[in-house]
């Protein structure tokens, strides 16, 4: 059985070979099968494929970050770092990746992989980054840093809310905040890039117009969150156990949880003043999904047609901000699994506040998606490559 099974793969493997090698650069290919579209990807190797390293693959973003690239006809996975499976087959771990994916997991030697990745993707905890990197990793490739470690510009900010020394602070300066939609031009030359938060890139891309025009008074700004588990990782923790999740809801990090500091820091920039607000996080019984509801004084007189079109100045060009139409509010169901994110408001004339609404898949465009349009920025590639996925219904 194996016998044959191995002969016919062999056969299958000439065949796409030779299918592959008619194709050359025919980018549109790779998904004809499965087996040709191993063989392309070796045949692409010698084209300049983008080759991409993950410390953290068993991970929750990890995890997504190997979906997305698979389907990525510019970049090719070479090391699926971990610390716990050394050595195991990544599809043993993540079974939906049988017959997909066929390496094993490799350690989390950011050292020895920055020899062999044109960029290394970090998914993994908050620390672990910066207590790693060094002028030799980064001269010789490229850091998307999925973790809080070189999001906020103040070290002693991150120390506070993050409990930790940070391990790597003269690289701080150098690292690009790779919000695409706000920091484009900036995150096309970085060598360093800090992917933004999940609950900070809901919350900042639903208020960024609002706030960038003065419309609101960004001192009655209350943001307030909520998220599928699948945003606290993978790890074994009581608080997310299915009994202590499913149907409940529950407020935490009230008052003190670490995205406030960098929304108050992403959002200061766009005021061109300090902003504090509060946040509020909940943990909702999904496996994936944002949803932001922010509450604003307004400062001027406006409708919903005047708020509209100022949403629209920023985001008609923007592919993955849908601004939605009058009435609608935002649902986590309709961004789920894309790298959308959908925002709308409501002017309550009776209390004189603008309601801003947001959603969107926490692993997609919350982390992995979003690395990946990094990623594309900083390779010169289409910024859309490889995300221009619809979002899955029901
Ligand atoms: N989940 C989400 O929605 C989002 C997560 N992020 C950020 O992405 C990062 C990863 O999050 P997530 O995937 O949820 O977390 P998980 O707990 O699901 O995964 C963590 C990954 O890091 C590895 N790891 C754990 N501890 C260490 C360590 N000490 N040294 C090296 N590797 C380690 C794990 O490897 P192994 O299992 O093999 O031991 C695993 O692959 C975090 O910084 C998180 O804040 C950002 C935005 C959204
Ligand atoms: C539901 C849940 O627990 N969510 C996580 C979000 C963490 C996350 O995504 O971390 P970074 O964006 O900072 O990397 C939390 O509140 O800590």
């Amino acid at each position: 059985m194996t016998v044959q099974k191995g002969e016919k793969q062999k056969r299958m493997r000439l065949q796409y070979t030779q299918k592959a090698r008619m194709m050359k650069r025919c980018r549109n290919q790779r998904y004809c099968s499965r087996q040709a579209s191993c063989e392309i990807i070796k045949i692409r190797e010698t084209e300049n494929m983008i080759k991409a390293g993950i410390i953290g693959a068993t991970g929750y973003a990890g995890g997504e970050l190997v979906r997305l690239l698979m389907g990525h006809r510019e970049a090719e996975i070479v090391w699926y770092g971990s610390r716990s499976y050394i050595d195991k087959k990544y599809a043993d771990v993540y079974r939906n990746m049988f017959e997909i994916v066929e390496d094993v997991c490799r350690d989390d030697n950011l050292e020895k992989l920055a020899g062999e990745a044109d960029v290394i993707f970090t998914a993994t905890p908050q620390g672990f980054c910066a207590s790693l990197m060094s002028e030799e990793i980064l001269s010789q490739t490229k850091v998307i840093d999925l973790s809080a470690d070189y999001r906020i510009k103040d070290v002693a900010v991150y120390e506070k809310w993050y409990g930790m020394e940070h391990k790597s602070p003269q690289f701080i300066k150098e690292a690009v905040y790779g919000l695409c939609e706000i920091n484009r031009e900036q995150i096309r030359g970085a060598r360093l890039l800090a992917n933004p938060g999940c609950y900070p890139t809901c919350s900042t891309l639903s208020v960024y117009p609002a706030v960038k025009e003065g419309l609101i008074d960004t001192a009655t700004l209350i943001i307030d969150a909520k998220s599928g588990t699948s945003g606290a990782g993978r790890g074994a923790k009581v608080d997310n156990l299915f009994c202590e999740v499913n149907e409940n809801i529950k407020a935490y990090g009230v008052a003190n949880h670490r995205h406030t500091p960098e929304i108050e820091e992403q959002l200061g920039y766009a005021a061109g003043h300090p902003v504090t607000l509060n946040f509020t996080p909940h943990l909702v019984p999904m496996n994936r999904g944002i949803l932001i509801t922010a509450y604003a004084s307004l400062k001027k007189d406006v409708t919903y047609a005047d708020v509209k079109a100022l949403y629209q100045k920023y985001y008609e060009k923007e592919k993955f901000v849908r601004v939605l139409d009058e009435g609608v509010c935002p649902q986590t169901r309709w961004v789920e699994g894309s790298n959308y994110v959908d925002v709308n408001v409501v002017v309550d004339a009776r209390t004189n506040r603008l309601i801003m609404m947001g959603a969107m898949d926490n692993l997609v465009k919350g982390a992995a998606g979003q690395a990946v349009q990094n990623m594309n920025l900083m390779f010169g590639l289409p910024e859309s490559m490889g995300l221009e996925l619809a979002p899955v219904f029901p």
